[in-house]
């Protein structure tokens, strides 16, 4: 009997410049946890928004995982003007993950988004984003620490109280799960069709799922990824991806050999 196949994931790249090339790239972390978090071989998706054929690319993986990034999602896709406080950006960036989620999501192919793919599941399904949250009334300071160390950059640092009931309190089986924060915008008004699972102390919104949706999808503003290895809730949340994208692999093979 052949060994059975590892399912494919699409990853989300972001747009960099350096040596002299144009890359597009994610950072190790995503990939690593992908592969030993959730059992996945992740396939970079290029940020060549219209020309990349969503269908084909959803047709071929059994998984979506929607990557952090310093850029941010640019204002004008949620109906407010760029300013200074909403940079940097990625546009291509941008033009391929909001129509990736959005098919995605339309199709039942299971997708994780964090950090900025919480942001970016808000945003193209109509939601808001809110900048330099740091600076609003009673919220706590949400960026990373001013340094370049991995382990003290994603430091666990703060509670989320999970919504007793939510998808995410079914992942945990806790109601307090405690986190790394490395952001300056959160979900300002969420998207009709989102359930907000988790919420900080200050009231930012820290993990969202879809009403209905046909598959799993879960967005979370902390870094999981990180901390697969030695943190059960981070490893939990990375686990629970990769079971629905087996199921789904598992369900799309067989309606394959129904055909
Ligand atoms: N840019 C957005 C999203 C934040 C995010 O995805 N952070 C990941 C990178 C963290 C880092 O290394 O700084 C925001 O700031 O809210």
């Amino acid at each position: 009997m052949s060994k059975p196949s590892i399912p494919l994931v699409a990853v989300t790249s972001d747009v960099r410049s350096f040596d002299n090339y144009t890359w597009h790239a994610t950072p190790e972390q995503y990939l690593a946890a992908a592969i030993e978090g959730a059992g996945v071989i992740p396939l970079l998706v290029p940020s060549f928004g219209a020309a990349i054929d969503l269908d084909s690319v959803l047709a071929t993986v059994d998984g979506v995982l929607v990557t952090g990034s310093k850029s941010n999602v640019h204002p004008s896709l949620y109906g407010k003007e760029p300013t200074t406080a909403h940079e940097p950006f990625d546009p291509a960036r941008d033009a391929t993950s909001l129509p990736l989620i959005r098919r995605a999501i339309e199709l039942g192919v299971p997708l994780l988004a964090i950090c900025r793919g919480i942001q970016e599941l808000n945003v193209a399904l109509g939601g808001t984003l809110a900048t330099e949250i740091q600076e609003l009334a009673e919220r706590i300071d949400h960026r990373a620490p001013d340094t370049s160390q991995l382990a003290e950059r994603f430091a666990l640092r703060h509670p989320v109280l999970v919504k007793p009931g939510s998808c995410l309190a079914e992942i945990m089986e806790t109601d307090t799960v405690q986190v790394n924060s490395a952001h300056r915008q959160a979900i300002d008004a969420p998207a009709p069709s989102l359930e907000i699972e988790a919420l900080a102390e200050d009231g930012t919104i820290e993990a969202v799922s879809v009403k209905d949706a046909k598959g799993f999808v879960l967005g979370v503003q902390w870094h999981p990824e990180i901390w697969v290895k030695s943190d059960s809730p981070s490893r939990k949340v990375f686990t629970a991806f990769g079971d629905a994208v087996r199921a789904h692999r598992a369900a799309r093979l067989s309606l394959a050999a129904a055909e």
